[in-house]
């Protein structure tokens, strides 16, 4: 029979005896009726030697108190004492009593349960039975049975033997001089054997030097001889077979502990770190968790930063920062002491001294023994920069470089903002250029652009402070001021035009060009950025109306008028819908017959509300919004279809908008009108102005070519009025030039302009071309015109414009007042 069996054998007997033994006792003691049975029934008389097992615990009002107590209980308790509060004894024992005790007088049943409780450094386990009794005195008491398994194990010899770490203990063998020269093992545990790779007969006893094993290497004798000379402790490792083995010992005198812990696994997993680490591409280094100094380095931060390892590992992480972010490093050295593992976006500096940008990933790791950070870093400073290209981008005109609209905006409404909180009032600048268009359509886009570059740096000069300028688009730009009130907005706007009508020179050309400037004034114009920029743009229309190189404050009723306009706008298409326009005809006289050699035909609005619209007034509208183009067809064709039943030879004349020469299709248009009406088409006089020699110069020009192919017959209007009307004379071979009658007013007056209508009908003589003067009123600007050889007159004096249906009393009555006359 083994010694574990005989073992069992004894517990599995012991608890038979017992416990069984005082169940039924406490059963036999329970009288039909009682819930619990009496005291002196379970306790008194035949318990023999199980009375030294037995604490009597009072229940009084709950508390538990020990009334009494065996010999057995008083050396467990380690306690005599009676009548004493469980409480008062030690904490293992009174947790024992009191759960057992407690579940007892619950369930009012016998409670078995097993205590643990360590005696001596062993680990003593006690079976315990609680008998809850009733007493003649009115409390209840508990009578406990409290008694020892014979198991019981040796603490400290449970963790040797089953520790995974090997214990060796080593006895210092010296020579006869008293030098140490060999250990014997006397003590060892299993996992030394194990580790040591030996069946434990061939260590116990056994001296190092007689080998089989690593510990016999010289070197290991040397550090154990060492420790043995100078007393404490070493720690080193060993590496055998493909086992790391890491060894402390510690001499108490001529005796050495030794522990032996495989750290194989531990060493793997440390070369794959620093495998990770030492190889990686990204810039890495492990800083001391508390002071920062930088405690290793990889490669690749040694080729990013430039400094040597050397260099790196005497600086501390702060080094790497630049000063302007030393303001940080208190708050960051907390946060790293307080384990804010970072991750944070800051600047540091390389060894050349160049700045980089970088994002810091922190985290903590156990370095060499010690709390360590290791701290990836990722140098973002490329990205900032293609983010803040692209944010600039976003926020600028890839042409000037100025500010593009959105950010103006963005910049108006958060001053605005700031505005509103009393800051500085503000003015809004819209700002166009005059005759861009001319320079873009004769020099080309290229000479354009630079243009809208050199604008772009005038202005740039020209902002100070906070003000801002921007290009909207085109050659829109708009600028952003502090002002002091209308007088120094004024002022800054003058001073801009004039600087910006300085001639620029742009690759050996001189380009002069002018600028109009609208103003709107914050808070009196409005306190929305949107208001404020509808109300410089209408300011700006305003200057631009003028004729341009000048600024103009918004009124209230430019507003009023934009409103006009808008409400005219619509009236014009609802207009057209209805066909409320006509043609109203005006003579055309041939000043050397005096009879009547054509009519002008010009466009009537009849408004149902407003009466009869001057052309002057609303052709502009419809210009802007596109309906000259079918207007203007419905005048072609029904003024050749009037025409057509005209006497032969009287011709009719048709204004041209340069609109209409945008929308390509008016060949097509002035054939088809020819067609309809069969009218011949030297008949058919087309009016122009400069406009369509300004615009689009190449296709209007051809345009007119092909219309004088079809044998139609081309004016030049108010001329004179122009720029360049005497250019235009040569780029074109017009058939007939209409003397503005803005000369012809004064002329009988003002020497000048009968200068002008001499030098205009000799030009027109010289290149066989008809003169006609419009707006003849009085027969003395007749008998002028006359003298200076003028081919054609039309005016009041004759007629003004008629409707077609007098076309025929004009004929006749003309001819009264051409013999009249005559
Ligand atoms: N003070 C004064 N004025 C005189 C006299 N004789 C004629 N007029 C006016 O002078 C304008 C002559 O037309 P315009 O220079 O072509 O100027 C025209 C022309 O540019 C434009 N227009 C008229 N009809 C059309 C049209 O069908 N198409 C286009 N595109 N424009 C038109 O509207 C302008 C104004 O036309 P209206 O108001 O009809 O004004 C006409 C006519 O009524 C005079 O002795 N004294």
């Amino acid at each position: 029979m083994s010694a574990a069996k005989t073992m069992s054998e004894k517990i599995s007997n012991d608890l038979f005896d017992d416990i069984p033994v005082l169940k039924r006792k406490w059963q036999a003691a329970l009288k039909p009726g009682q819930t619990l049975p009496r005291y002196e029934d379970v306790m008194l008389g035949s318990l023999g030697r199980l009375a030294d097992h037995i604490a009597v615990l009072k229940n009084d009002g709950g508390v538990l108190e020990i009334s009494r107590s065996g010999r057995y209980v008083q050396h467990w308790l380690q306690d005599e004492r009676w009548d004493i509060a469980v409480a008062a004894v030690s904490p293992d024992c009174a947790t024992v009593l009191t759960e057992a005790a407690s579940s007892a007088l619950s369930s009012r049943q016998p409670h078995a349960a097993t205590a643990h409780c360590v005696r001596d450094g062993m680990v003593r386990t006690y079976d315990v039975l609680a008998l809850p009794t009733s007493s003649r005195w009115g409390s209840t008491l508990v009578g406990t049975y409290i008694n020892e398994r014979s198991a019981q194990y040796n603490l400290l010899d449970a963790i040797f033997s089953t520790t995974d770490d090997g214990v060796i203990s080593l006895a210092t063998i010296r020579d006869s001089a008293g030098a140490p020269r060999d250990f014997q093992v006397v003590h060892h545990n299993r996992a030394a054997a194990e580790l040591l790779r030996l069946p434990s007969s061939d260590l116990q006893w056994h001296r190092l030097k007689q080998g089989g094993h690593v510990l016999c290497g010289p070197d290991v004798m040397a550090r154990l001889f060492e420790v043995v000379a100078h007393g404490g402790s070493d720690q080193f490792e060993l590496d055998s077979d493909d086992r790391n083995l890491r060894l402390g010992v510690h001499a108490f005198g001529d005796i050495v502990s030794m522990t032996i812990a495989d750290v194989t696994a531990l060493k793997r997993r440390e070369a794959s770190f620093r495998l990770l680490f030492d190889a990686n591409p990204m810039p890495m280094c492990i800083l001391d968790g508390k002071t920062a100094q930088i405690l290793n380095v990889n490669d690749a931060m040694l080729r990013h930063y430039g400094y040597s390892r050397a260099d790196l590992l005497c600086m501390n992480v702060w080094d790497l920062w630049p000063p302007g972010e030393w303001g940080a490093v208190d708050d960051a050295l907390t946060r790293l002491a307080d384990g804010d593992l970072f991750h944070r976006d800051c600047r540091h500096c390389k060894a050349d001294g160049s700045e980089i940008e970088v994002l810091t990933y922190g985290r903590e790791i156990n370095y060499d023994g010690r709390d360590g950070v290791l701290m990836a870093i990722v140098d973002i400073t490329e990205r900032r920069r293609a983010e803040a290209r692209i944010a600039y981008m976003a926020h600028h005109d890839g042409l000037t470089g100025l500010p593009n609209r959105e950010f103006f905006q963005q910049r108006l409404a958060q001053e605005l903002d700031e505005a509103a909180s009393g800051a500085r009032p503000l003015a809004v600048l819209c700002i166009d250029l005059d005759l861009f268009k001319t320079v873009n359509d004769s020099f080309g886009h290229p000479m354009g652009d630079r243009l809208l570059q050199a604008v772009a740096g005038r202005l740039k000069q020209q902002m100070h402070g906070g003000n801002l300028a921007a290009r909207l688009g085109g050659d829109e730009f708009a600028a952003i001021v502090s002002q002091d009130g209308a007088d120094e907005s004024g002022e800054f706007a003058a001073r801009l035009i004039s600087v910006l009508s300085a001639p620029y020179d742009i690759d050996g050309n001189e380009l002069v060009i002018g600028a109009s400037i609208g103003i709107a004034l914050s808070p009196l114009d409005g306190t929305s950025c949107e208001e404020l920029m509808k109300n410089a743009d209408m300011a700006l229309y305003r200057a631009k109306q003028h004729g341009g190189r000048v600024h103009r404050f918004f009124e209230r009723e430019m507003d009023l008028q934009a409103q006009k306009r808008r409400d005219m706008e619509h009236d014009l298409r609802r207009a057209f819908a209805q066909a409320e326009f006509e043609l109203h005809y005006q003579p055309l006289i041939d000043v050397a017959s005096n009879i009547i050699s054509g009519f002008e035909c010009l466009l009537r609005w009849r408004h149902p509300d407003k009466g009869m619209i001057s052309p002057a007034e609303f052709i502009p509208v419809a210009e802007d919004i596109g309906l000259i183009v079918p207007l203007g067809e419905w005048v072609l064709r029904e003024a050749c279809h009037e025409a057509a039943t005209w006497p032969d030879g009287i011709k009719v004349a048709v204004n041209l908008s340069a609109v209409q020469f945008r929308s390509r299709n008016l060949v097509q248009v002035v054939m088809q009108a020819l067609a309809q009406s069969s009218l011949a088409p030297e008949r058919l006089e087309l009016e122009i102005t400069e406009s369509i020699l300004l615009a689009e110069t190449d296709a209007n020009l051809a345009t007119l070519h092909q219309l004088r192919q079809l044998g139609v017959r081309i004016s030049m209007d108010d001329f004179g009025t122009g720029y360049s009307s005497l250019s235009y004379l040569r780029s074109f071979p017009f058939d007939k030039i209409k003397i503005d009658r803005s000369f012809v007013k004064d002329l009988a007056q003002r020497s000048d302009c009968l200068a002008i209508v001499r030098a205009i009908s000799g030009l027109g003589r010289s290149l066989n071309i008809i003169t006609t003067a419009e707006g003849v009123e009085t027969s003395e600007q007749l008998d002028w015109l006359r003298a200076e050889g003028c081919n054609q007159v039309q005016g009041y004096l004759f007629s003004a414009a008629r409707p077609a249906a007098e076309i025929a009393g004009l004929l006749a009555r003309f001819g009264a007042r051409s013999s009249k006359a005559a």
